[in-house]
């Protein structure tokens, strides 16, 4: 069956300093299937943002190719591209930023359907700002008169406007506080289950990703280097990047035992000077000599400890008799 996001080979690169070019996203490969949560977490710079922005055009990808329902959307012209995003809407991290403050809300909410020429009007916005547990009554108001977990609330309920089969959300709780974080994240499940909604949530925090995703992508330096379902990805990871990030999140309660923390040295790696082989290798507690000078390539490999397949990009996992990794 036909996934409904087929991305292959996204590539991003920037013009970086001293005429260098910066490697934002470099060969990204992943589909997304109807009504399928995928998270997308890595540290600050490793390309997120740039990749969900990529998929909706909103920058424009240097290579590769965005298939929505089998339609490859980087060639399409500026006005098809537009009406694209019916299918295809964004939410953003700045839920101050993203909202134009001399618009009232109902206006905000309601101009998607205008500019699609969609019929609805009022009573449309009304049943959205419904949807979202914000009262009739803040159509007539204006977004500086609420707050910032309202304004998520808002900002979903126009990207939510024209009914898209796929939602970006770009670190939509980050700039929340953390006792409105998980309204707006069973919000957005509540949403996403009634309206059968594909999602690509982008964070840097797993714990977040962990209630949201079915399937977790993990981003180091503009590559995906593990993919996989969110359990396996959580209880065996196969990267030593994503055991890093893991071993910094609390385990669910009830764990048997906790992780040892695994701290990484140094920064990321500047994307406008990638450092060859592995890029992870400079700060990989399990790198070999080759890792700094063969670049991996995702591969599927089966893991006997838990019965669950491992995709990651690292040399531990390209040969079956590779060493075991240890419980996480
Ligand atoms: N418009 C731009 N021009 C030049 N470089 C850019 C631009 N946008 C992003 N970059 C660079 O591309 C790399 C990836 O940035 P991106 O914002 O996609 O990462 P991120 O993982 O979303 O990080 P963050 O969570 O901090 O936003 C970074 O090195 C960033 O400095």
């Amino acid at each position: 069956m036909t996934p409904l996001l087929d991305v292959r080979g996204l590539t991003k690169h920037y013009a970086g300093p001293h005429g260098r070019v910066l490697h934002a996203l470099e060969d990204v490969s992943f589909t997304v299937a109807a009504g399928e949560a995928l998270g997308v977490v890595g540290e600050s710079g490793c390309g997120k943002s740039t990749l969900g922005k990529s998929l909706l055009r909103l920058v424009e990808p240097t290579a590769g190719e965005v298939l929505f329902e089998g339609e490859d959307v980087l060639p399409l012209s500026r006005r098809a591209m537009a009406a694209k995003r019916r299918d295809m809407q964004m939410v953003f991290q700045d839920p101050f930023g993203s909202l134009n403050p001399r618009h009232s809300v109902g206006t905000i909410v309601g101009e998607p359907l205008a500019i699609h020429g969609m019929p609805g009007g009022k009573a449309r916005v009304a049943e959205l700002l419904d949807q979202v547990g914000l009262p009739a009554d803040a159509a007539g108001r204006y977004p500086h008169e609420f707050s910032g977990g309202q304004r998520q609330r808002v900002a979903i309920a126009r990207a939510l406007a024209l009914g898209p089969k796929l939602l970006v959300a770009d670190e939509p709780v980050s700039a929340l506080d953390v006792s409105i974080q998980s309204q707006i994240i069973n919000l957005i499940g509540d949403l996403r289950r009634a309206y059968g909604l594909a999602m690509i949530f982008i964070s840097h925090d797993l714990s977040v990703i962990r209630h949201v995703s079915d399937r977790i992508a993990v981003m180091y330096l503009g590559r995906i280097v593990e993919i996989g379902p969110a359990a396996q990805v959580f209880e065996a990871p196969a990267h030593p990047y994503t055991r890093a990030l893991l071993s910094a999140v609390p385990r669910r309660p009830g764990a048997a035992q906790p992780r040892e923390r695994i701290i990484l040295h140094g920064d990321l790696p500047d994307p406008s000077s990638p450092p060859p082989g592995c890029a992870f290798h400079g700060r990989c507690p399990a790198a070999m000599p080759r890792c700094s000078v063969e670049p991996p390539e995702l591969v599927s490999r089966h893991v006997a400890e838990t019965g669950g397949t491992a995709i990651a990009a690292c040399h531990l996992h390209e040969h079956a008799d590779a060493p075991a990794l240890e419980p996480a």
